[in-house]
């Protein structure tokens, strides 16, 4: 009997947040669960009537209590992991202001798009980081 139970759709928000020194912040995502351990870039789900701009500016502000200006679009990628699907649609910021705080996460970093492949991402940003290496 082939499966046809629909697995959940969560549509994400995703900063790659630049400061002046052209480097990216990063967030190690807490041990537990699904993608627990992993490296990614900020940000959350959608709220109901939430724009996409919207949503970024709101989890930044709560995951790292800064403030940014949301720039261009960089890529939108749809991905099915085991559990749910997800699409990330993923925006170019700029830090404004505020010392970044790991408020929600294990740890956060300011990196290179060099130094992004010696970190262990969730296997949808493969096509964010490769998007990045090509700008
Ligand atoms: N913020 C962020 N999420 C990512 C990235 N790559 C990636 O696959 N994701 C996935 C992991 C999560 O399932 C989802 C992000 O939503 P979230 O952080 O609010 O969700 P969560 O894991 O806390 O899950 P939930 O229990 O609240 O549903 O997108 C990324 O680079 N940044
Ligand atoms: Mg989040």
């Amino acid at each position: 009997m082939s499966e046809t139970i629909s697995l959940p759709h969560k549509i994400i928000g995703v900063a790659v947040i630049w400061n002046e020194q052209g480097k990216i912040l990063i967030d190690r995502r807490r041990p537990e669960g699904l993608m627990g351990g992993l490296w990614e870039f900020p940000g959350g789900k959608l709220e109901p009537g939430e724009t996409v701009q919207d949503c970024i500016k709101r989890e930044i502000q709560e995951e790292l209590a800064i403030k940014v200006e949301i720039g261009d679009h960089l890529i939108t990628i749809d991905h099915t992991y085991s559990q749910f699907h997800v699409t990330l649609n993923v925006y170019h910021c700029r830090h404004e202001s505020g010392e970044p705080q790991p408020i929600e996460c294990d740890e956060i970093r300011w990196v290179t798009v060099d130094e992004l492949p010696s970190y262990e991402f969730p296997i949808a940003n493969l096509q964010i980081i490769q998007a990045l290496r090509e700008i």
